[in-house]
C-alpha cells in the first residue's frame, strides 16, 4: 500500500491546472460503444478508474489507446456483452456499461460493482430506467442479465436523481426507437457533458441540466471528437486547501458556474476569490478566520457537492466556531471523522451528521484513507497540521487526482508519495 507524506504548514502560491473530470469521461467512455465508428476523447485523466474502463471496452472487443491526454476508441469491433466479473469490482462506473450494450447488442451482462463504500449504492434505479425503455431483467447466479429486442421511448419518473441513473438511461435513450422522457433527472454538469457528447453523435438531447430531459433517439449514431470538462471536484480541493493553509493561486480549467455553494461559503469567511475569465480563478486566502459558524448539507446537483463534503470538513477544522455538516446523499460518508480525530480534530459524529469544533490545532501523525475523497480531505488536513503525517492508501487518492504530490509541491507544498 503506497502512501503520502506530508509537512504541513506551508503557504500555496503559484498555478494549477485541472484535469477533465473523471465522472464525465467515465461515462462517456462507456457511451462509445453507441458510435458507429472511431470516437476521440481529449483531456482525460489518467486514472486507475480510466485504465479499468479502458480494459472493460477492450473486453467487449473495442480497440482503445491513449495518446497523451486523449484515449481515442474505435467501438466498431464490439461483439461481447459481458462486462467481465473482476473489472465489474473495481469501480462503480462499470456498470454505466448496461444502457449502451443493451441499446447496441441487445443484451448486458454484469455483477454488482464495486466502487468507494459510502454507502449501500443498489442498482435498482439504473434497471428500472432501463426496464422502462423495454429492457427484460433477470438475476442469473448473482449475475444481472438483461435483454431487449429493440428498445422504444418511454416516460421514466426518478423518485431520486440518481446520477448514474440519470446517465445510464440517456445513453440507453440516444439509440431507442422514438421518444424517452427522464423526470426527476439529476443536474449535476457531467450530465451535460454526456448529453453534449451524445448530441455530437448524432442523438437530440433536450432539458439536460435541468430535472426534465428529452431525448429522441437514433439507431445509427455515427462519431465525434470531444473534450471532458474540468473537473470540478477536484478545482475544489485545491481551493479548499489554499484557503486553509493560506496563499495565492490560480487555477486554470476551472468551471465557475459548476460549484454554485462553494463560492458564497468562502467569499462570506473571507476568502478572496476573483473569477479572472470563465475557466480561471485566483484564490487568496490569509489561512486565518474570525469565528463564524458554518453549517452545509449535501444534496444533488445544484445542491452542495457531497463529493466535496470530506474536503470541505477539513477546511472547517481552521475556522474558529462550531460546525455542521449534514450528509444527505450517501448514508456512510463520514468515515473520515475518525481519521480527522487522530491528527486533534474535535469532531463529533453519527452517520449522517458531524459537529465540528473548528479553530484548534492539528498535529501530523498516520491515518488511513477510507475512500477517495475522505483521502483527498486528509491530505488537506495534513497541509494545515504541525509536523509530519503519513495517509496510507495513496492508491485510493489516486484514484481520483493524477498526480497530487507532483501537483501540490509544483504550489509549495512539502509532500512527497511513497
Ligand atoms: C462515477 C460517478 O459519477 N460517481 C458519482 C455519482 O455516483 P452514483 O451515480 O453512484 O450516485 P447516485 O446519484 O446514483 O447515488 C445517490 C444516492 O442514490 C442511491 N441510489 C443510486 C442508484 C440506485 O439505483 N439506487 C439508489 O438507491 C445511492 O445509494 C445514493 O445514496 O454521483 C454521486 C452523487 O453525486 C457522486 O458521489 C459520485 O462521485
Ligand atoms: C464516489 C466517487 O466515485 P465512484 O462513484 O466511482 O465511487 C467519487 O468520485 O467521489
Amino acid at each position: 500500500m503506497g502512501e503520502f507524506v506530508v509537512r504541513g504548514r506551508r503557504r500555496l502560491t503559484g498555478t494549477v491546472r485541472v484535469n477533465g473530470a473523471k465522472n464525465a469521461a467515465l461515462p462517456i467512455m462507456a457511451a462509445t460503444v453507441l458510435a458507429s465508428r472511431p470516437v476521440l476523447l481529449h483531456d482525460v485523466p489518467d486514472l486507475r478508474d480510466i485504465r479499468v474502463m479502458s480494459q472493460v471496452l477492450q473486453a467487449l472487443g473495442a480497440e482503445v489507446e491513449r495518446r497523451g491526454s486523449d484515449i481515442f476508441v474505435d467501438p466498431r469491433t464490439i461483439n461481447n456483452y459481458v462486462v467481465p466479473a473482476e473489472l465489474m469490482q473495481e469501480m462503480r462506473a462499470s456498470i454505466f456499461l448496461l444502457g449502451p450494450l443493451l441499446a447496441r447488442l441487445g443484451a448486458a451482462e454484469a455483477t454488482q460493482p464495486g466502487g468507494c463504500a459510502i454507502g449501500q449504492r443498489p442498482i435498482d434505479l439504473h434497471l428500472y430506467a432501463l426496464e422502462q425503455l423495454g429492457a427484460r431483467i433477470c438475476d442469473e447466479d448473482g449475475r444481472t442479465v438483461l435483454r431487449a429486442d429493440g428498445l422504444h421511448g418511454n416516460e421514466v419518473h426518478f423518485p431520486f436523481p440518481s446520477v448514474g441513473a440519470t446517465e445510464n438511461v440517456l445513453m440507453a435513450a440516444a439509440m431507442a426507437e422514438g421518444e424517452t422522457r427522464i423526470r426527476n433527472a439529476a443536474m449535476e454538469p457531467e450530465i451535460v457533458d454526456l448529453a453534449q457528447f451524445l448530441e455530437k453523435l448524432g442523438a437530440t438531447v433536450r432539458g439536460a441540466g435541468t430535472p426534465d430531459i428529452r431525448v429522441t433517439g437514433n439507431p445509427h449514431l455515427g462519431a465525434t471528437e470531444h473534450t471532458i470538462i474540468g473537473d470540478r471536484i477536484e478545482a475544489a480541493t485545491f481551493i479548499l486547501a489554499v484557503a486553509a493553509t493560506g496563499g495565492d493561486i490560480v487555477v486554470q480549467n476551472c468551471m465557475v458556474d459548476h460549484l454554485p455553494g462553494l463560492w458564497t461559503r468562502l467569499k462570506e469567511l473571507g476568502v478572496m476569490i476573483e473569477e479572472l475569465d470563465a475557466e480561471t480563478v485566483r484564490v487568496v486566502s490569509e489561512g486565518v478566520f474570525k469565528p463564524c459558524p458554518v453549517s452545509i448539507a449535501t444534496a444533488p446537483y445544484p445542491g452542495f457537492a457531497t463529493d466535496l463534503q470530506p474536503q470541505f470538513m477539513s477546511f472547517l477544522l481552521q475556522v474558529p466556531g462550531v460546525h455542521l455538516i449534514t450528509e444527505r446523499v450517501f448514508e456512510n460518508r463520514l468515515g473520515h471523522t475518525i481519521e480527522l480525530r487522530r491528527l486533534g480534530a474535535q469532531i463529533v459524529a453519527d452517520q449522517r451528521v458531524a459537529l465540528i469544533y473548528g479553530g484548534h490545532p492539528l498535529h501530523g501523525t498516520v491515518v488511513t484513507a477510507p475512500d477517495l475523497r475522505a483521502g483527498a480531505a486528509l491530505v488537506n488536513a495534513a497541509l494545515i497540521a504541525e509536523g509530519e503525517t503519513v495517509i496510507r492508501g495513496r492508491e485510493v487518492i489516486e484514484r481520483g487526482y493524477e498526480n497530487l504530490d507532483y501537483r501540490l509541491r509544483s504550489l509549495g507544498a512539502d509532500i512527497v508519495a511513497r
